[in-house]
């Protein structure tokens, strides 16, 4: 690949309304989006999805920006690469740092895709043409909660998820399932409890949950797959998957039932569809997570959602769920409870110039 540049852009946007799981609520986004130029003018667009602090992993934007800038660019710059699915190699001499790693790599796929004049859903090898939107509601005030789902219902979303904690789990999830029984719902815990809470964990079971997302700690595997030996309903997990191997791991130990993969967590698109195949080869179900994000990630995530092993829908909703205006054009739209694989090269958006103007904070351009 013949990289002239990368730029780096801060930016920084509310959300229309609160995010909320019992570690925290994010009421206001920052993200860094990357754009990698080559020398025949194609750009290619990545989305570091780190969060400004470190609740949901280690990283922040602020250590990715720093991870991109004085390592992965200078990596990248000094040693170059032939294809994306080298870069995760190339990178390897970084420890961890996933979310910093994907934002370039993932900017190098779309750069792949558009030098191949191909969408870069159909460079990775997906067969899915149109996706079903799942959405997330972060809103422990249960009548608000139930408002909010139905207005999603109404707009055809196929697939809801809560967020739920030991506080009241139970009530939680019995008043959403009265008035919605038939409601494909999970829930996700973000590690808010222990061994000590099999049974409550157990008392869910009677509510057909599709899954229950990452109950135990946000590194564990092994009291997963004592608790999911216990328990009816699937164990997906989460946080605890960074890496290919924790994914083999974490399936060989029984840990789970199903994956749901981000690609900023893993390190990138290479190792977000190496996850896919192996789950796909050992019968494993996965779904593509999300991260709250803006329309670059949300785009990658799309095209990652499109590969034949991506069976339940994943946290992709469109544009309109967190912001009054994406940084994309055009926007990402659902249909009848379904979003689109685009068809133009690449991620098949391109960034609205006038809202990042009116959203970036910082940029910085790296000349090659
Ligand atoms: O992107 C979305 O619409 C929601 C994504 C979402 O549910 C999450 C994003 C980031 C942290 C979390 O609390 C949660 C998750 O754990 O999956
Ligand atoms: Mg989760």
């Amino acid at each position: 690949m013949d990289i002239k540049a990368v730029k780096l852009s801060i930016v920084k946007m509310p959300l229309k309304l609160p995010f909320t799981t019992h570690l925290g609520s994010v009421t206001e986004r920052e993200a860094i989006i990357v754009e990698v130029e080559d020398r025949n003018g194609f750009i290619g667009y990545g989305e570091g999805v780190a969060f400004s602090s470190p609740w949901y992993t280690e990283e922040t934007v602020n250590t990715s920006y720093h991870v991109l800038k004085d390592f992965l660019i200078p990596l990248l710059n000094k040693k170059g690469i032939n294809h994306p699915d080298e870069a995760y190699l190339l990178f390897s001499t970084v420890r961890r740092n996933h979310m910093a790693k994907a934002a370039l790599e993932t900017a190098l796929w779309d750069l792949q895709a558009k030098i191949e004049s191909l969408p870069l859903s159909k460079l990775i090898g997906g067969t899915i043409e149109a996706i079903p939107a799942g959405v997330v509601v972060g809103n422990p005030d249960l009548p608000e909660a139930l408002k909010q789902i139905e207005g999603y219902l109404e707009q055809g979303f196929q697939r809801v998820k809560v967020k739920i904690s030991p506080e009241d789990d139970f009530q939680y999830i019995s008043e959403i399932r009265k008035q919605f029984p038939d409601l494909p719902l999970m829930a996700d815990a973000n590690s808010a409890y222990s061994l000590e809470d099999v049974a409550r964990l157990k008392a869910l079971d009677e509510f057909g949950l599709l899954m229950i997302e990452q109950p135990l700690g946000y590194d564990d595997i092994i009291d997963h797959a004592k608790l999911q030996s216990q328990i009816e309903t699937a164990i997906c997990l989460d946080e605890s998957i960074v890496t290919f191997d924790d994914a083999r791991k974490a399936v060989e130990l029984g840990s789970c039932k199903v994956i749901n993969i981000k690609i900023g967590r893993v390190g990138g698109m290479g190792e977000a569809k190496r996850i896919h195949d192996y789950c796909v080869s050992k019968g494993i179900s996965v779904w593509a997570g999300g991260m709250i994000e803006f329309g670059i990630s949300r785009a990658h995530n799309i095209a990652l959602a499109s590969l034949p092993g991506f069976t339940i829908p994943g946290d992709i909703s469109g544009s309109d769920r967190y912001w009054e205006e994406d940084i994309i054009d055009p926007e990402i739209t659902v249909h009848n409870g379904m979003i689109r694989i685009p068809e133009r090269p690449g991620i098949g958006y391109e960034l609205n110039k006038k809202r990042m103007k009116e959203v970036t904070v910082f940029e910085e351009r790296f000349e090659f």
